[in-house]
């Protein structure tokens, strides 16, 4: 039957895999990224690495990417259904579902949102977050890490919810925080349910099943997520507080004539609101993080940077979204930062549906394409030189030089699957980079003696990875720029709402 199928094709080589387990150490391996573009080099572009009887393939290159998740994307873009998606809460995220009519309908629900000029209808919200980022830095320039946590969840939570969050203590934002902790589950190898799904039966007080508490805390949190927020957003559309969000939106669109109709809907509605937080949230915020560190290591560019908004912007106001035409160089660090260190280095597993051939090989089936994306990004061919931090490679003659693969075309998923999100994260990026590199210099952290320390690009080796070490020295470039900063501060939201 076997041959059949796979007309005598053979399947693409890789290691040699143990009986039963596979090879399941390779998965568990850090940073798999680099050590599975080393396989690569060993086996070619595509590599067999079954593990506990799934079969798993690695896709190495450009080329395998494009001809198998791009082109063949009406049977590639099914998702792996791991025993962790129910028992982490991970239910209502779309970006687990199977390829479907259930998932078509989440990903059009949420991509009227969020196509190209959708996405512009954000700006405002994005300017304004931005704004209180550059305040919240200049004030407490210690804490980076939270302040973009805190900037990029208030624009999200209002442009979904229609509801402010409060600077501290806000319950929305600890139950989000608690539910993106379930990414930990996903990490391979990190709790051997994954494998053993039948260890889900076992109760907590077992000694061992541990495991178990921390799943029924991220489940807790996701159902908070998915209900109350939604209700929240309900409750404020009667004084028109929250109408202008998309769970408003939603709601409004469901059809109370058919009531098993506007059910599901409903569903959907809280089903995409979850998404729309937990696909956006981790992913800009490693982004922005992988950028302050790039400024402290490459002073040069950070000049460059700052010389283009000088001629362009001058003193007297901060960058806009409408200026992006005229920064290039800002635009090439845009790219750089997505190419660097991706936040995705692994995108997320794709699945195919169909039995396959490629290149002579037989791809099954059922099997799981784990896209290799930080090593497409890394590829000296396309990018020379690539551990270096270099936005110049994007221009030729003082434009953006489209002869250069955008990086955008890795770093945001491949085929039907691809991040739906992706013009407002590169929207956000821009404004981001382009405010924060007209009012401050970042350079890297000083000892108590004010002598810099020395800084690395360390990546943590996670799903969604971002950078080890951030501290750095925040300050703005003079008092110029302090004014302009406290002249844009918009008034942050104090009290808690929950
Ligand atoms: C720098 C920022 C971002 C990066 C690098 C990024 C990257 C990605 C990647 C690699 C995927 C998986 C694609 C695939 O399976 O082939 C993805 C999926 C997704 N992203 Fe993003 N993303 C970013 C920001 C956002 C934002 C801001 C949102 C929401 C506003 C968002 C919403 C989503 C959703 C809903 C999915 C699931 C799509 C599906 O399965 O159909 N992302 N993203």
């Amino acid at each position: 039957k076997w041959h059949r199928r796979s007309r005598g094709l053979p399947l693409p080589p890789g290691p040699k895999a143990w009986p039963f387990i596979g090879n399941i150490a390779h998965m568990r391996k850090s940073h798999p990224w680099k050590s599975h573009r080393e396989l690569c080099e060993i086996y070619g572009e595509i590599v067999n690495l079954p593990a506990m009887g799934q079969s798993i393939m690695i896709l190495g290159s450009a080329q395998v990417l494009s001809e198998l998740l791009d082109k063949r994307s009406a049977i590639t873009s099914d998702r792996p259904q791991s025993a962790l998606i129910p028992l982490a809460g991970q239910t209502g995220n779309f970006s687990q579902l199977q390829y479907g009519p259930w998932w078509r309908r989440h990903r059009r629900a949420f991509w009227q949102f969020f196509f190209p000029a959708a996405s512009e209808r954000y700006r405002s919200i994005q300017s304004r977050s931005t704004q209180v980022f550059l305040r919240k830095l200049l004030d407490d320039p210690e804490h980076v890490v939270e302040h973009i946590r805190y900037s990029f969840t208030s624009a999200i939570v209002k442009i979904i919810y229609g509801l402010d969050v409060a600077e501290k203590n806000d319950q929305s934002v600890a139950m989000m925080e608690k539910n993106l902790e379930a990414g930990e589950a996903f990490i391979p190898g990190t709790y051997y349910v994954e494998f053993l799904p039948f260890l889900r039966y076992v109760p907590a007080w077992v000694p061992g099943a541990g495991f178990q508490k921390d799943f029924a805390a991220w489940r807790y949190a996701a159902e908070w997520v998915r209900n109350v927020l939604v209700e929240k957003t309900k409750q404020g559309m009667a004084d028109g507080g929250t109408s202008q969000s998309i769970v408003a939106q939603l709601v409004g669109k469901l059809d109370e004539e058919d009531p098993p109709r506007a059910a599901e809907d409903f569903e959907i509605v809280k089903n995409v609101s979850f998404t729309t937080y937990e696909g956006g949230a981790d992913t800009t915020y490693s982004t922005i993080q992988t950028f302050f560190v790039a400024m402290a290591l490459y002073p040069d560019v950070q000049k460059k940077a700052q010389a283009e908004l000088d001629a362009v912007i001058g003193p007297n106001r901060l960058p806009e979204h409408s200026d992006r035409a005229d920064l290039p160089y800002i635009n090439a660090l845009v790219k750089e930062s997505l190419r660097w260190a991706p936040a995705l280095p692994f995108s997320l597993p794709h699945r195919s549906i169909e039995d396959m051939e490629y290149d002579g090989y037989f791809i099954p089936a059922g099997t799981v394409l784990l896209p290799n994306t930080w090593a497409c990004l890394h590829d000296p061919e396309a990018y020379p030189d690539p551990d270096r931090y270099m936005p110049e490679r994007f221009l030729k003659g003082g434009k953006l030089n489209p002869d250069v693969c955008d990086p955008a075309r890795f770093a945001f998923g491949y085929g039907r699957r691809n991040c739906p999100g992706r013009y407002f994260a590169d929207a956000s990026l821009f404004l981001n980079i382009a405010m924060l590199l007209h009012v401050f210099n970042i350079t890297p952290p000083l000892d108590k003696d004010g002598v810099p320390e020395h800084m690395e690009l360390k990546m943590t080796s996670t799903t969604i990875s971002y950078p080890v070490d951030l501290r750095c020295t925040i300050k703005p470039r003079s008092e110029w720029a302090r004014q302009l900063i406290l002249a844009n501060a918009p008034q942050a939201n104090a009290e808690t709402h929950a």
